[in-house]
């Protein structure tokens, strides 16, 4: 049987007295597109760094792809590409030549400047990325996140600076991966592509997974009518934290 592409148990993350993550359970097969949303500071991004390794649990386990990722990191990451919360370009360095380094890295035979094609950057490929805008910025991570054409895509809040073009560049680029074979897991506060892309949807709520399932499901469960979004979905089982003005910040 294929181990999932993401597999959690009991992952906690707690800093000084905050928790930042609390008992995730959660399991994302091949092949899935997953959206992961919640509130401003409800736990996403610590769950990323947990599974890629850049924190470690205060309990709990966790596979990705199979491996350990806290023990078996090389070989985790060679397989998995990462669009992170944020990047900091080289600024001397060109587009090209950000490629190429996760390239060689990754041990991959990708040409940049197909990649760099495929975000749109075609006419900035050998542009130094210090006179990149934001959003190109955020194109270039996303095509160092393809390199390899890895197993599985964990993309944090991949949305963020793009204009209207960009933001359906990331559906199309998601979409086609997933059509590769690629798992998906992103994070996103931009609730009507996460809509238009995703198979299931994980909603994690000050640290808890508080529902997880596809739209259909959600709706259902929730009692909500055949119309309703995933924005609905999300206000429902959040409510709370607008409220107490979490999610506003
Ligand atoms: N390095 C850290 N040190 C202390 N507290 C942290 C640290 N990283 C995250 N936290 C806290 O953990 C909680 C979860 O934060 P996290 O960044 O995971 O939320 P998020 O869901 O990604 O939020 P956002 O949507 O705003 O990006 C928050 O209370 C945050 O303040």
């Amino acid at each position: 049987m294929t181990t999932p592409a993401i597999e959690t148990e009991g992952l906690s993350k707690r800093y000084g007295e905050t928790v930042a993550l609390e008992r995730l359970d959660l399991s994302v097969s091949r092949g899935e597109v997953f959206g992961f949303l919640g509130p401003n500071g409800a736990g996403k991004s610590t769950t990323i760094n947990l599974l890629l390794n850049y924190a470690k649990p205060t309990e709990g386990t966790a596979s990705v792809l199979g491996y350990d990722p806290w023990n078996e990191v090389v070989e985790c990451h060679r397989r998995v590409g990462i669009l992170p919360d944020r990047y900091d370009t080289y600024d001397g360095l060109s587009a090209r030549r950000h490629l190429q380094l996760v390239r060689d890295t990754k041990r991959a035979t990708d040409d940049p400047e197909a990649l760099l094609e495929r975000v749109g950057l075609a006419d900035a490929v050998d542009q130094p990325a210090g006179e990149f805008s934001q959003g190109m910025e955020q194109r270039l991570a996303l095509a160092m996140s393809l390199v390899g054409e890895p197993d599985l895509l964990v993309l944090d809040e991949p949305f963020t600076g793009l204009d209207p073009h960009g933001v359906a560049l990331v559906r199309d680029v998601v979409a086609a991966e997933a059509e590769r074979g690629a798992t998906v897991f992103f994070s996103s506060h931009v609730l009507g592509q996460v809509q238009v892309v995703c198979d299931r949807v994980g909603i994690l709520h000050r640290g808890r997974l508080v529902d997880v399932g596809s739209l259909a499901d959600l709706r259902s469960k929730l009692d909500l009518g055949d119309d309703a979004t995933v924005e609905d979905v999300f206000v429902d089982l959040t409510a709370d934290s607008v409220r107490s003005g979490e999610g506003v910040r």
